[in-house]
């Protein structure tokens, strides 16, 4: 059984539709309680473990940052430990955000990081803190990630999209969105992976394809969901928030479809089965 931590969340929403998962919520997996995560993984001893849990609220962060280190720094590394000590794989899904976003290059799994704000910090320190845990384990930075529940951009766009003719959106930040659907898959797919070969552990990349800006998303989601509302491009600095956000969030993912044969999902299929899935729900 592979246990996937952060059952509300949407990444955990889609992998409890796999074959062999099992989720752990809050209720017994309090993530400002690292022991006690730890002690619940040894009376669990599932085959592998993948962390889907984080302090993900960007903006808040800022002003909680003793909060986001205990949940994704301290916990990861308290869950990696325990993992290494049963001999079982972890997964600690990361993100573009421990990245400083300068030039516009694709970043490599190895390449400097440099996080602009307490979110991706506490995210970095999280990542060290799994590999000093020494077990095998994948470190899976992703982006910008939609699905059809919890907070995403593609549920904020639907909201204000049908209440407004036009919206400025950033037009200088590029990443690639990555369905909640196909990160679950590939999440669990490199945990069973690592079950038969450990020798994969290390630190690779995930999001979808193509690089767009979070203004050409949005058009591609009112363009999709049939919503009549104009999306004005506007830079960053037009767009004040609490905390610093990447301009380049471009990750190279070649060294994830080489190691585990897993290619970048188009996000434009995943917004189309997401777009269907809001819709069966509303
Ligand atoms: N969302 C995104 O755009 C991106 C996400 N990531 C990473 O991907 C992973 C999955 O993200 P995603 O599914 O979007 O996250 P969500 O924000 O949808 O869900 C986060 C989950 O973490 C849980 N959680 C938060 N604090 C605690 C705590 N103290 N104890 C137990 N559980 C807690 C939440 O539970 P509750 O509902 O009870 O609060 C929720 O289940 C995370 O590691 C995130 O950092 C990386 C890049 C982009
Ligand atoms: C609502 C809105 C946002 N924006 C901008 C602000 C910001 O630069 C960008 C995205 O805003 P959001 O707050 O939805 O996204 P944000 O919470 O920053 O998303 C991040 O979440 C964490 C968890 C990650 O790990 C990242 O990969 C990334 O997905 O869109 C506009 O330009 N116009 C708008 O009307």
């Amino acid at each position: 059984m592979i246990l996937v931590v952060g059952q509300s969340g949407q990444v955990a929403q889609e992998a409890g539709r796999i074959d062999s998962v099992s989720l752990a919520g809050r209720a017994t997996m309090d993530l400002n309680d690292p022991d006690g995560c730890a002690a619940h993984l040894h009376a669990v001893r599932p085959d592998a473990v993948v962390n889907a849990a984080a302090f993900t609220a960007v903006d808040r962060a800022e002003d909680a940052e003793a909060e986001a280190y205990r949940v994704n720094a301290e916990a990861p590394e308290a869950m990696a430990r325990a993992c290494a000590a049963m001999g079982i794989p972890f997964v600690q899904i990361s993100t573009d955000y421990v990245f400083d976003g300068s030039g516009d290059a694709p970043r490599q799994p190895d390449a400097a990081t440099g996080p602009l704000n307490a979110y991706g910090r506490s995210k970095l320190a999280g990542e060290e803190g799994v590999r000093a845990a020494g077990g095998p384990h994948v470190i899976l930075r992703t982006s910008w990630v939609f699905g059809p529940t919890g907070a995403n951009f593609v549920r904020s766009m639907l909201r204000l999209g049908a209440d407004r003719r036009v919206l400025g959106v950033v037009d200088d930040q590029i990443g690639g969105p990555t369905p909640a659907r196909d990160l679950a898959a590939a999440s669990v797919a490199i945990a069973r992976h690592l079950l038969l070969d450990p020798g994969t552990t290390g630190t690779y990349h995930f999001a979808g394809t193509p690089d767009v800006s979070w203004a050409g998303f949005a058009r591609e989601i009112f363009a999709q969901a049939g919503l009549e509302c104009r999306v004005d491009p506007i830079p960053t600095t037009a767009f004040p928030t609490p905390a610093k956000r990447p301009l380049n969030s471009r990750l190279d993912c070649t060294s994830t479809e080489t190691a585990f044969g897993l290619p970048r999902p188009d996000w434009r299929a995943g917004l189309r089965t997401v777009l269907a899935q809001i819709g069966e729900t509303t």
